[in-house]
């Protein structure tokens, strides 16, 4: 709570929402006889959003900001910020979007989702953690153990699968746990069809206190910390790729032991559109895997690569047809999840101990490399392109 609190106190928020049409659109009050809010209760509504236990996401925090502007100033009446001071143009936006809405309209709207807010922070979370395991943080991310399977599930489908700062946070986590339970196999894959479109853009417009750089310094380790268990990780480790794969969920598959996709699925890395440059050690996996040039058409060009293309160049183990990929695929894994595990583990540690120390290096100099490009024009220009809906990779 003190973090969320204390980011409110700073400034409200510093976060993003694509489309301003969104704040409209979301039911509610435009006008009409039915305003009583008086000032005490927009300032208590003020005052209790600061007590909230969970920070309610960047849209949420969006739509309250533009709703305090309009009920404090009235309709937004300052000049547009610049094209690419991206985090002030969208809150200008969602400020903008609310048109002509009258302050005592605002100021309803505002209480009211302040109080809806206030009554979901306070319910019961309906799963009880299981004894055994502590759960993710959010439910972007689910993790369940049967069959001798622990299954690490990217559950953002509306998003493709994006995968946010906390995700980052609770697949480590869920890695650290795997690497220690009963199951013999680990599996990552993705629900709906995605199986993940990458690094979460809109991560890179919560500016911290200590602005571009801070935030540039804090996503490098947390890249590396994040790579760092999937190099570590000691038992096989099974790519379910249940559709078409962006960025970081292509490069750290050269990391995996084994990667099953369907025959819907693509492999696409297109870092140097969005002014970035290679991860997940690919800039040393790839070459080995698929040879330079083949390596250098995905890590430069952004080639993006059918599941047959990737099963031919050594990226994907099996391709299977969409229609029968997850019976197969479970069948198959459940088969070899019955195999004696230590053996499982020695080999995996034979065949890949002798390379840790190599991968080590370079996932953190790739690291460093992108924690100056996050920094630089090109990749600046990229996201805001991006985010403003004007490009689509
Ligand atoms: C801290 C560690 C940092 C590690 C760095 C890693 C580098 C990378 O991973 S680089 C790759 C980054 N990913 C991308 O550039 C993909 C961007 N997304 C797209 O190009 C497209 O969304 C898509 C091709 C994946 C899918 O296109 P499609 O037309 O089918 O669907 P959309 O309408 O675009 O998407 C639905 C919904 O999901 C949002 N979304 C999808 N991907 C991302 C993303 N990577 N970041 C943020 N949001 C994403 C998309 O905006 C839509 O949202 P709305 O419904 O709210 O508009």
């Amino acid at each position: 709570m003190a973090g969320f609190a204390g980011r409110l106190a700073r400034c409200w928020y510093s976060g993003f929402l694509r489309s301003p049409l969104q704040v409209p659109a979301l039911g509610l009050h435009v006008g009409g006889p039915a305003m009583q809010t008086s000032q005490k209760d927009f300032n208590n509504a003020v005052s209790q959003l600061k007590l909230l236990k969970e920070d309610p996401g960047n849209e949420v925090k969006l739509k309250l900001y533009a709703l305090y502007k309009q009920a404090t100033e009235g309709p937004c009446n300052v000049p547009k910020p610049g094209m690419l001071d991206f985090i002030n143009k969208t809150k200008w936006d969602a400020w903008n979007a609310l048109g002509s809405l009258s302050k005592e309209a605002a100021r309803q709207n505002y209480v009211d989702l302040v109080s809806k807010l206030s009554a979901s922070s306070e319910s019961p979370s309906p799963e009880a953690p299981a004894a055994d395991r502590k759960q993710p943080e959010s439910d972007s991310l689910v993790v369940t153990s049967g069959d001798g399977i622990t299954t690490i599930r990217l559950n953002r489908p509306t998003k493709k699968n994006a995968l946010t700062t906390q995700m980052y946070h609770d697949i480590i986590a869920a890695l650290q746990a795997a690497s220690k339970d009963e199951s013999p196999i680990t599996v990552l894959t993705g629900s709906g069809d995605y199986f993940c479109s990458g690094n979460d853009l809109t991560n890179f417009t919560s500016l911290p206190a200590g602005g571009p750089e801070e935030m540039a310094r804090s996503s490098a380790v947390l890249l590396r910390d994040f790579v760092n268990c999937f190099i570590d990780f000691p038992k096989p480790l099974v790519a379910v790729v249940n559709g078409p794969a962006v960025g970081i969920s292509v490069t750290i598959l050269g990391l995996f032991d084994v990667v099953y996709a369907t025959d819907r699925a693509t492999f696409h890395t297109p870092f140097s559109h969005l002014g970035q440059s290679p991860e997940g050690c690919s800039s040393y996996t790839f070459p080995k895997i698929m040879g330079s040039s083949k390596a250098a058409e995905m890590l430069l060009f952004g080639k993006k690569l059918t599941a047959q293309e990737a099963c031919a160049q050594g990226l994907v183990t099996e391709v299977f047809p969409d229609s029968t990929f997850q019976k197969e695929v479970w069948a198959r894994l459940k088969a070899y999840s019955k195999l004696p595990p230590n053996a499982m583990r020695i080999s995996k540690q034979i065949i890949r101990d002798r390379e840790k120390e190599k991968l080590h290096a370079v996932n953190a100099e790739e690291s460093n490399v992108l924690r100056e490009r996050w920094l630089s024009d090109e990749c600046m220009n990229a996201i805001a392109s991006f985010l403003s809906r004007k490009s689509k990779l």
